[in-house]
C-alpha cells in the first residue's frame, strides 16, 4: 500500500441537500450513512487504510461504526488479521474494546484466530481481552474490572496555580507549574475538547491506572490526575528546563556528556519498553527530555498520546506545532503497524541532534523532513568530526529504514557503555 499523507486534502465531499425538504434530507442522510458504514467495514475486510482514510474525511463518527451485531471494523480486522487496517482505524481512535453483541472485543477475536501480531498491535494500545466468544469459539479470559477506587484522583482544589505559570504548550493542552500540598508539580491540562466523550474519560482512567505505577530514574514520576473535566495530569516538575532548550542555548554537546545524556534516555527507554504493560512513547524529542540539576535526563510525556493524538491532530495542525515529525518514524508516518523501534529511530535523531547541535533536516519543515525519511529514505548528514566510528555506526543502525535492523535499546545501553569505557582509557 503505498504511504499516504496522514494529514492529506480532504478525498471527497458529498453534495448539500439545500433544496430538499427536511424530511427527505434525513431519510437520504440516513441513507447514505448506512451505505457509508458498511463501506467502511468493507475496507476494513480488504485491509485498505486508504479507502478507510477517505471514508473518515468525508464522515468522522465512522471511526465508532459498527455493523447490526455490534461488530466493528476493529473486530473485521481482528479476525481477519487486516494488520494495516487494524493500525490505521487504532491511529485514528477506533474504540479499542468495543464489544459485539456477544460481548467480545477485537483482542479477543484476533485471540480466538491466533493472530499474534494483531494481538500485540491491539494490546500496544489497551485492547482487553473481553467477552465469551457465544459464536462457539474457545473461551477468552475476561480482563478484571478496574477497581472502583483509586489512589491516584487529586482533587482540583488542591492545585495552587496562583503562584503557578505556564511552563509549556503541547498539543494536547498546557503545561503549569503549579504547588499540590506545597510541592512544586508540573500540572498538564488536558484541552476541554479533547476530553468530551465518556469513552476518552475511561480510557484516560485506565491509561493513568497503569501511569501512575511506574517507577524508575530516569522516567519522570506520575502523581496524580484530575479525571473530571479539564482532565490534568500531575507530574514531578523538573526546573532545569527541557533538551530542546538546552541544545538551543548550548549548541552541540562534548561527546561524554551527550553519551551521558543518552543513557539516561536508553536505561528510562529499557524501562518503559520491558515492563509488564510494555509502553511505546510514539513521540520522543528533545521538548520530552526533561533535565535534571545535576545534568540527568528523564523521559517525560509518554502513555496518553495515544488516546488524544487522533483528536489533537486538529489542534496540532491549528497551532502549527508539528515538531514531532521531525524525529517520526517511516513506519508511524506511513500509518504502518509499529513496535517499540519507532522509538529507536527517534533516539537516533535525538543523538544526531546532541552531537551535531542542531535537530535533524534543519533546512526542511518538520513535515517534509519526516516524509523525505519515509519516502525517500532521506536521512541527516554527519558532520561533526568528533563521531567516534561506534557512534557512527550506532545512529546509523538505529535510523535503519527496516525496524528489524535497529538495535533494541539493551543493545543501545551496551554500546553506549563500551564506547565510555573506550574513552576512559
Ligand atoms: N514535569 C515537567 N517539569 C518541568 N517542565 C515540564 C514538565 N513537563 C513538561 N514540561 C515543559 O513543558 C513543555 C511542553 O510539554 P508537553 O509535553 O506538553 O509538550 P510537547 O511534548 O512539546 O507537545 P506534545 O505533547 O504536543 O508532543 C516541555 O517541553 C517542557 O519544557
Amino acid at each position: 500500500m503505498e504511504c499516504s499523507n496522514p494529514d492529506g486534502p480532504l478525498c471527497g465531499t458529498e453534495p448539500a441537500c439545500e433544496t430538499n425538504p427536511p424530511n427527505i434530507i434525513s431519510c437520504k442522510e440516513e441513507k447514505a450513512r448506512i451505505s457509508r458504514t458498511s463501506l467502511f467495514l468493507w475496507h476494513a475486510r480488504q485491509d485498505d487504510p486508504s479507502a478507510l482514510r477517505c471514508l473518515l474525511q468525508q464522515d468522522p463518527s465512522l471511526i465508532s461504526a459498527h455493523g447490526y451485531d455490534g461488530r466493528t471494523p476493529l473486530h473485521i480486522c481482528a479476525f481477519y488479521s487486516c494488520l494495516a487496517a487494524a493500525s490505521f482505524l487504532l491511529d485514528h481512535g477506533a474504540p479499542v474494546n468495543a464489544q459485539d453483541r456477544w460481548g467480545n472485543s477485537p483482542l479477543a477475536d484476533a485471540q480466538s484466530k491466533g493472530h499474534k501480531e494483531m494481538e500485540t498491535l491491539l494490546k500496544e494500545f489497551g485492547g482487553q481481552s473481553l467477552g465469551n466468544h457465544g459464536l462457539g469459539f474457545r473461551n477468552a479470559a475476561v480482563a478484571p474490572p478496574l477497581p472502583q477506587t483509586c489512589d491516584w484522583e487529586v482533587d482540583p482544589l488542591e492545585l495552587d496555580f496562583s503562584k503557578g505559570r505556564v511552563i509549556g504548550k503541547g498539543s494536547f493542552g498546557e503545561i503549569w507549574k503549579a504547588t499540590w500540598r506545597g510541592t512544586p508539580v508540573a500540572v498538564k491540562k488536558i484541552l476541554p475538547s479533547l476530553s468530551d466523550d465518556s469513552s476518552t474519560i475511561k480510557d484516560f482512567k485506565h491509561e493513568v491506572q497503569l501511569l501512575v505505577k511506574l517507577r524508575h530514574p530516569n522516567v519522570v514520576q506520575f502523581l496524580g490526575a484530575v479525571s473530571s473535566k479539564p482532565l490534568m495530569l500531575m507530574t514531578e516538575f523538573l526546573g532545569a528546563g527541557d533538551l530542546h532548550s538546552y541544545l538551543k542555548d548550548n549548541g552541540s554537546l562534548p561527546l561524554a556528556i551527550a553519551i551521558k545524556f543518552a543513557k539516561d534516555i536508553a536505561r528510562g527507554m529499557i524501562y518503559l519498553h520491558n515492563g509488564t504493560n510494555c509502553i511505546i512513547h510514539r513521540d520522543l524529542k528533545p521538548r520530552n527530555l526533561l533535565l535534571l540539576e545535576n545534568d540527568h535526563v528523564k523521559v517525560a510525556d509518554f502513555g496518553l498520546s495515544k488516546i488524544f493524538r487522533i483528536k489533537s491532530r486538529q489542534a496540532y495542525i491549528l497551532t502549527g506545532e508539528t515538531g514531532s515529525y521531525r524525529y517520526m518514524a517511516p513506519e508511524v508516518f506511513c500509518h504502518k503497524s509499529y513496535d517499540t523501534k519507532v522509538d529507536v529511530f527517534s533516539f537516533a535523531m535525538i543523538l544526531y541532534e546532541m552531537l551535531e547541535g542542531e535537530p535533524p533536516l534543519s533546512e526542511l519543515a518538520p513535515y517534509e523532513a519526516a516524509k523525505s525519511m519515509a519516502k525517500r529514505g532521506l536521512r541527516p548528514k554527519l558532520r561533526a568530526k568528533t563521531y567516534p566510528p561506534q557512534m557512527k555506526e550506532l545512529i546509523i543502525k538505529c535510523w535503519s529504514s527496516n525496524k528489524e535492523d535497529r538495535p533494541s535499546f539493551k543493545e543501545i545501553l551496551m554500546t553506549l557503555e563500551s564506547m565510555q569505557r573506550g574513552g576512559d582509557r
